[in-house]
């Protein structure tokens, strides 16, 4: 009996889209790119090693067959304009990953799939920038976290972007990945996903706790993304000038008082944390938002520092910092 190679579709041949596609690749299986303009040549850039990755890119949605998981790494305001993607991609049996930034990822795309659709949201340790079309820089990172079962153990162990990308078999991440199951096995969709991965540069951490998770990924985001996209400096600035460290701790401090109000277990601690995970950054690590702005694109600053106001305002919670950074952030991208 002939067994066929699991299909994974990756839409968004971007920074996030190219590193998931190498090593969906490496895991074995049979990967295509979906992307909006085709790429010269697909390019993955680490610091000790540039590798170009071999693999079909389809630009045309009517040219999409259904896949065993879709793998949306798009922007979050982007969303929309790849649903054009889901009507040949997505059948019956398909998963469809989430690799975005926020807190909200099902709510964005569930609606905009078939119903009954297995959505699974995961947080993106992996920090890149995307140099020219079809380059990309990896710069740190290479873990993904998912909903595990809800006896796995907490989320308390996260490691930020520390985790490093490798071609040999995935080690556990951190003390609360659990072991992934055999490829095709495993009930839930997070350990499906883990197996999916198992044996590619990037490790797939389970936790019981996601939505904790989820905002812990989101502080990672909250101050980082919108001041290097408002300075238009990189990491230095948040790491060595004192005054926007102080903002820095502002802000973080009310999105953590946002997040305990909609139900994350976030400590005060969580600011310390997230002030270690900023400053493990290289100084001239940019940010997504960073990114975005140094090339004329829209940000996402309505999914991260509009999800805090908004949730802040839902809850009662004082969050007049972020709401003054979402004030420019809307002006900067005003038309
Ligand atoms: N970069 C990073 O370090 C990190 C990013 N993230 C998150 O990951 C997600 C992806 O970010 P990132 O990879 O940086 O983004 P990029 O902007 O680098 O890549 C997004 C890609 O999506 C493509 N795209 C947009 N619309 C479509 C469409 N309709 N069909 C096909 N492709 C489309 C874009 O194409 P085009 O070139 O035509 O615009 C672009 O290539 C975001 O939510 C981000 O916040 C999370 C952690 C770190
Ligand atoms: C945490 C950070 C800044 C790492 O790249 C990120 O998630 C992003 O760039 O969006």
């Amino acid at each position: 009996m002939s067994t066929r190679q699991t299909r994974v579709a990756v839409i968004g041949a971007g920074a996030v889209g190219l590193v998931v596609a190498e090593a969906a690749h490496d895991a074995g299986h049979d990967v295509v790119l979906c992307a909006r303009t085709r790429p010269e040549r697909l390019v993955i850039e680490r610091t000790d090693r540039v590798r170009e990755l071999d693999v079909p890119v389809l630009v045309d949605p009517g040219e999409a067959q259904p896949a065993d998981w879709v793998l949306l790494a798009t922007k979050a305001q982007d969303v929309a304009g790849a649903a054009a993607w889901f009507d040949g991609l997505v059948g019956p049996d398909t998963t469809v990953v989430v690799l975005q930034n926020g807190v909200d990822h099902a709510e964005r795309v569930g609606p905009l799939l078939p119903s009954g659709t297995t959505v699974l949201p995961a947080l993106v340790y992996v920090a890149a920038e995307l140099l020219d079309r079809g380059h990309v820089l990896h710069r740190r990172g290479a873990r993904l976290t998912v909903q595990g079962c809800p006896d796995t153990a907490g989320a308390e162990s996260l490691t930020g972007f520390t985790t490093a990308f490798t071609t040999a078999p995935a080690a556990p991440a951190a003390a609360n990945r659990t072991a992934a199951p055999a490829a095709g096995t495993g009930s839930l969709p997070g350990e499906r996903f883990a197996a999916l991965m198992a044996g590619s540069g990037l490790a797939v951490e389970l936790v019981a706790d996601f939505r904790t998770a989820a905002w812990r990924k989101l502080l990672t985001n909250a101050a980082a993304n919108p001041i290097t996209a408002l300075t238009m400096q990189r990491m230095v600035v948040i790491q060595q000038n004192e005054s926007v460290r102080e903002l820095t701790r502002g802000l973080l401090r009310e999105a953590v008082r946002a997040g305990i109000a909609e139900g994350a277990a976030l400590t005060a601690d969580d600011v310390t944390r997230t002030l270690q995970v900023y400053d493990e950054f290289a100084p001239d690590d940019g940010t997504s938002m960073h990114y975005d702005r140094a090339a004329g694109r829209a940000t996402e600053h309505e999914l991260i520092t509009g999800a805090i106001v908004r949730l802040g305002d839902r809850h009662g919670v004082d969050v007049p910092l972020n709401r003054a950074v979402l004030a420019l952030m809307r002006g900067l991208n005003h038309k």
